[in-house]
């Protein structure tokens, strides 16, 4: 008989675990919203050549983590979609990934829009 606290560890490191709610709001990811199963983030990069910057500093941490977002880069904004696609929806990856994403976009001085 496993420990319990083991079993939860097991699930919570569990890559393809669906996170709960609690867990995702808990997770203190200020720049994300949870809808729909996924998490979204808008950064007001401001110019598209700022934009660019971010996105490639994204798939560099994308490709480095087997783990992509959905990207849609526009003159003003880099939108962000996140979700495990073998998994239907958010797991740790996300997560981790997300803060990923915050970090690049504060390290270029990016915001987070709403
Ligand atoms: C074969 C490759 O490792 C898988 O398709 C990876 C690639 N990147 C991925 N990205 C995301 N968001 N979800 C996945 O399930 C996923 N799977």
């Amino acid at each position: 008989m496993r420990p319990h606290r083991a079993a939860q560890d097991g699930d919570m490191s569990d890559p393809k675990h669906l996170l709960p709610d609690a867990d995702i709001a808990a997770a203190g990811l200020d720049d994300w919203r949870h809808a729909d199963g996924a998490l979204h983030a808008r950064y007001a990069s401001g110019d598209f050549a700022a934009g660019l910057e971010l996105v490639n500093r994204i798939g560099e941490s994308a490709e480095a983590a087997d783990h992509h977002p959905d990207i849609t880069l526009t003159y003003p904004a880099v939108e962000v979609t996140l979700s495990s696609h073998d998994a239907g929806g958010v797991t740790a990856r996300d997560i981790r990934m997300a803060r990923a994403i915050s970090e690049h976009a504060s390290a270029l001085g990016i915001a987070a829009k709403s």
